[in-house]
């Protein structure tokens, strides 16, 4: 079997869907995609093409190899995402040729349910405890918010407050019948991560995630001593040789690395195994697409320490599109109590609704995360 196209369809919301063709029919999907910087990555991949049109597809280890050394430059978030995407279309072929999910060309299922959770509060954390409401209707008990606005590096006794009054608003209104994680989304610097940590440590998050910006890594082992609060962090963490550092160094309790970003299944499999041996909990980033998080769900149905898996329905990204709109087998991704089943169908499990991608592709926006200012004009993290 060789490769044949690779055609690549920008969408709304923020989203990238890539389809490899190849000589005998079957057809894989992907999704290589930096929020806010699809064409990029869309040229990245148009890069990659040279590297593939022509090879067997079901050599995945031998081209991800090519893939990541064959530039000579490698890593970071445009190029991991550019492989990634291909990644996952290559697994799905495989998937397909064969007839098994992933799971199963990965060793088969080692639990029969995955826990989810979802977003509530939006950029800006507004009617959280609506949106728990809501969501606790259709049996999902855990959630994500973000824990603050702006944060200057050091900033007041107020800012804290709020922050912490919101998280205290949540425990008042559920007590402990749902969990949460907060998302400090490198707004938090880390003299102000320290301040906040103590705060909620009351109030007992499941974990703080981003609690400082990925380039202040070697915070992590620090503040982990001052709280009990898991960390976690990963999204914006692109293969095996970041990761390698953190977990020498400790202090990540939960990885997240995002399947769209750090390589695709082929990395993030091997960067679960590597977060098994240091005691530390997989739970990957997934605010994208439904085929993002069908990669997602393969590589947790076969990695032990698979805790928690992010999904974007109802985010607050999601302006356009829906999570499933693009998906021809939504059935198959049904959330009870709040857990996703196995994927049945052969490949990564989704059915990409061509004819709805291809007319969403002829508009797609440029999407861009919005570049906030702290009240002296200065940039402040968003
Ligand atoms: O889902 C998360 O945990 C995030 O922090 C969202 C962030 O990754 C945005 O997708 C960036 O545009
Ligand atoms: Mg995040």
């Amino acid at each position: 079997m060789k490769i044949t196209k690779l055609t690549l369809y920008r969408v709304p919301p923020r989203w990238m869907f890539l389809k490899i063709e190849t000589d005998e029919g079957v057809t894989g999907w992907g999704e290589p995609v930096i929020e806010g910087r699809a064409r990029t990555v869309e040229a990245a991949v148009n890069e990659l093409t040279d590297y593939l049109v022509g090879q067997d597809p079901c050599r995945i280890n031998d081209l991800w190899q090519v893939m990541y050394r064959g530039g000579f430059y490698r890593g970071g978030p445009i190029m991991m995402s550019a492989i990634a995407g291909v990644d996952q279309a290559l697994w799905d072929i495989k998937g397909k040729l064969l007839g098994v999910p992933v799971y199963e060309l990965l060793g088969g299922r080692v639990r029969d349910r995955m826990k989810m959770y979802s977003w509530v509060g939006g950029d800006r954390p507004a009617e959280v405890i609506e949106g728990i409401h809501t969501l606790r209707e259709i049996g999902i008990d855990t959630f994500k918010l973000n824990g603050t606005e702006e944060l200057g590096i050091v900033d007041t006794a107020a800012k804290v407050d709020a922050a912490v009054g919101r998280i205290a608003q949540i425990r008042d209104a559920f007590g402990k019948t749902i969990e949460f994680g907060i998302d400090f989304h490198g707004r938090v610097a880390a003299p102000m991560a320290k301040v906040l940590l103590r705060e909620l440590e009351p109030f007992r998050p499941l974990f703080v995630e981003e609690p400082v910006l990925p380039e202040q890594a070697e915070y992590y082992p620090r503040l982990a001593e001052a709280t009990a609060i898991p960390l976690a962090a990963g999204e914006r963490m692109f293969s095996r040789f970041e990761f390698k550092h953190v977990f020498r160094r400790g202090g990540i309790a939960i990885v997240q690395p995002d399947l769209s970003h750090a390589g695709g299944i082929t990395e993030c499999v091997k960067i679960a195994s590597m977060a098994e041996a240091y005691d530390v909990a997989f739970a990957p980033h997934c605010p994208l697409g439904p085929v993002a998080l069908a990669a997602c769900l393969q590589v947790d149905f076969v990695a032990h320490n698979a805790v928690l898996q992010e999904q974007s329905m109802g985010i607050h990204y999601n302006k356009g599109a829906e999570l499933f709109d693009y998906v021809l087998n939504p059935e198959d991704f049904v959330i009870t109590d709040g857990y996703f089943p196995p994927l049945p169908k052969p490949g990564l499990g989704v059915i990409v609704d061509e004819e709805r991608v291809i007319a969403a592709s002829r508009n797609a926006p440029d999407w861009r995360n919005p570049v906030w200012r702290h009240p002296d004009g200065s940039v402040a993290e968003w």
